[in-house]
């Protein structure tokens, strides 16, 4: 479960303040696939980075499996990602000289895991995904669609907890939009992996079981689908 309380986000520059987040109570289940909509700069992608440690709130609270992740010093806390979140963001952030197999296989290297075994099971995700036949292609030979794939494989290749995605479909045209996230909702299904998803395509949040909507840095509604 994730569980985050008074949480706010404000914003210094000179003499000017900006609440990018102001005061917001947030709670959802594991297991679950949650969007967070809303307008541009309402403070969604703040929201995302807080809730998963990449940014630090001004104030409050955020408990991932009753786990106080605010608290966590920061070794700790980039040790608790690794092991329990992925990632997966708008413009893919593949590594260039890396192929799509070495780009998925990445994170088990950094954790110090086996070679081959890391090879073998970035493979098979990336059949899972529906891409082997691109394994050994560079990013820059994948069309967007497929780079979100590889970009998915990599965020699941550690079997995260929970995977963050800011508008992972935000550069995709609406057929792969709607095939990336019958992948996710796939994914979701077969491994129960918690998926919070940032996003203002409604289309979206139509895979979704639980909605929330922001504006101006505050929940404004919340639906369970
Ligand atoms: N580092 C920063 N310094 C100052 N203001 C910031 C900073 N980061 C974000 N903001 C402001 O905080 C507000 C919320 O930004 P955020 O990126 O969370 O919005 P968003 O809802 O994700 O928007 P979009 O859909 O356009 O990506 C915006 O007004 C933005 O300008």
């Amino acid at each position: 479960m994730v569980n985050a309380e008074g949480l706010t986000k404000v914003y210094k520059s000179k003499e000017l303040e900006f609440r990018a987040l102001d005061d917001v109570n947030i709670s959802f289940d594991s297991g679950k696939i949650v969007s967070i909509l809303g307008p541009s700069g309402s403070g969604k992608s703040t929201l995302l980075n807080c809730l998963s440690g990449i940014d630090k709130p001004t104030s409050g609270n955020v408990f991932i499996d009753e786990k106080n992740i605010t608290t966590l010093k920061d070794d700790d806390l980039t040790e608790f990602r690794v092991k329990n979140m992925g990632f997966i963001f708008q413009f893919f952030n593949l590594i260039d000289v890396l192929n799509a197999v070495e780009n998925v296989e990445l994170p088990l290297l950094v954790l110090g895991k086996d070679k081959k075994e890391s090879r073998e099971k970035s493979l098979k995700l990336l059949d899972r995904v529906g891409i082997l036949n691109k394994a050994y292609n560079f990013p820059s030979t994948l069309s967007g669609g497929e780079a979100q794939r590889v970009a998915i494989a990599r965020a699941l290749i550690s079997e995260p907890k929970i995977v963050w995605a800011d508008e992972p479909t935000g550069s995709l045209d609406s057929k792969n939009s709607f095939e990336i996230m019958s992948l996710i909702k796939e994914l979701n299904e077969k491994n129960g992996q918690t998926f919070v998803i940032v996003t203002h395509d409604i289309r979206v949040s139509n895979f979704s079981h639980e909605i929330f909507k922001m504006d101006s840095g505050k929940i404004v509604a919340q639906e369970l689908v």
